[in-house]
């Protein structure tokens, strides 16, 4: 039996995941959970599993909980995500949370030699270097949940690391792929909500219209694959069955396939190297499905993507910034502050005025960090 602790418990991979235990109460047990805001999806999942520890956002988060439960300890903040990643009766971690406020949790798990299933790529993003050099120290595994990544992971079981020409990342297009650059003008925060193939959380929807989050996940493939970004490639696949793929020196290509269904990823990273059933989700049915697409990526109509392959093959600072700049403008574009277009503006502003460090410490990225996000939220 696992004891596993779910940071971002009410998010979209934060139920799922919850799923993928429901369906094993044999293997899994909820031990801690943490989230932000949302007092009823968190009181539902304390009634539906009586975790032990319960860690919120903010003192007013926590008085509002009590008014729903009696429930055990609840912890305030975000030095108790720390706690509730290092407390002794977890052995699984899932960091679930979505931006780069999941790092000091995957750092302190990575110290307590936790088992990690990592969904928040913006960890690795803004501070790769630092995580894997821990992860190596401490002699942890960081399991992917991304469902690329996952794939990748799949497609590299049992070859050599050597034998790789390259990865090609799958990308989806999102929910603006059939649009010019001056269609996506007057696009809506609803229009860019509706992604089609994945249910996800806002933030990340928005980063798949922008293609920014294929440009993260490159730059998670790096430090998760130790792959160079010249072997890295990302194509357009619009049916999402494809989860991505490797090529080896001899070109074959080992791919890994399915429906769209994080459940299947995020259960992979619980059981590895083992696999279990998982009973709700469909069967892959390539003769309904019939036809694949597949396109080259256009960098000029996604720059957000260019943005991140400039960010990653400088390293140094840049990555804290261009992740950084892409959570504020991400949030004010939600809050119709910004247009969908000014998006990549105040990404590339940022990157642009940025006074580059080359081998920046955990302190250096978290003040970089606050201070990005502090000049956008100042101009806009
Ligand atoms: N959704 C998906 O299918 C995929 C997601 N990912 C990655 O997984 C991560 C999560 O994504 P997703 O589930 O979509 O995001 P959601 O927005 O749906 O969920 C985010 C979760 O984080 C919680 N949270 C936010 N801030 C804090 C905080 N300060 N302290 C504690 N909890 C906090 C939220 O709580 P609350 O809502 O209560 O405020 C919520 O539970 C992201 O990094 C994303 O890129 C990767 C692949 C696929
Ligand atoms: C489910 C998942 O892993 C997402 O990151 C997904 O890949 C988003 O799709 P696109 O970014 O390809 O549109
Ligand atoms: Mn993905």
């Amino acid at each position: 039996m696992k004891n596993i602790t779910l940071l971002g418990a009410t998010g979209s991979i934060g139920l799922q995941t919850l799923d993928v235990i429901k369906e094993h109460p044999d293997q899994f047990r909820l031990y801690g959970i943490a989230f932000g805001k949302n007092v009823d999806k968190a009181t539902e999942i304390i009634k539906a599993f009586k975790p032990k520890i319960i860690v919120v956002q903010d003192e007013k988060v926590r008085k509002e909980l009590l008014i729903h439960t009696d429930q055990s300890t609840i912890l305030v903040g975000r030095e108790a995500l720390d706690e509730v990643s290092a407390d002794p009766k977890t052995d699984v971690l899932v960091n679930a949370v979505m931006g780069s406020v999941g790092l000091s949790a995957t750092l302190t798990a990575i110290r307590h030699k936790k088992q990690i299933a990592i969904a928040n790529k913006e960890t690795l993003v803004t501070a790769g270097h630092i995580v894997m050099e821990a992860a190596k120290k401490y002699g942890v595994d960081l399991l992917p949940v991304d469902s690329e990544h996952s794939a990748i992971f799949q497609a590299l079981n049992g070859e050599s690391r050597k034998d790789v020409n390259k990865i090609i990342v799958t990308a989806s297009g999102g929910s603006f792929r059939d649009k010019t650059r001056e269609q996506l003008r007057g696009v809506t925060v609803k229009d860019a909500l509706n992604h089609p193939n994945w249910n996800m959380g806002a933030k990340i929807t928005i980063d798949s219209a922008t293609m920014m989050n294929k440009g993260l996940e490159v730059i998670e493939a790096h430090w998760l694959f130790d792959i160079p970004y010249d072997k890295i490639d990302v194509i357009q696949h619009k049916e999402s069955i494809i989860h991505s793929m490797v090529e080896y020196a001899d070109k074959s290509v080992i791919a890994q396939l399915g429906t769209p269904d994080m459940r299947v990823p995020i259960q992979y990273a619980l059981t590895y190297p083992d696999r279990l059933a998982l009973p709700p989700s469909k069967s892959l049915d390539l003769v309904e499905i019939s036809t694949l697409h597949f396109s080259k990526m256009d960098m000029d109509r996604f720059p957000c993507l260019a943005f991140a392959y400039q960010a990653g093959r400088k390293g140094g600072s840049l990555p804290t910034v261009l992740n950084a700049a892409n959570e504020a403008a991400v949030d004010l574009f939600l809050r119709e502050k910004i247009t969908f277009l000014e998006i990549e503006e105040v990404i590339e502003n940022a990157m642009t005025n940025h006074s580059f460090v080359k081998q920046p410490d955990l302190e250096t990225i978290n003040a970089i960090d606050q201070e990005i996000r502090n000049k956008t939220y100042e101009k806009y």
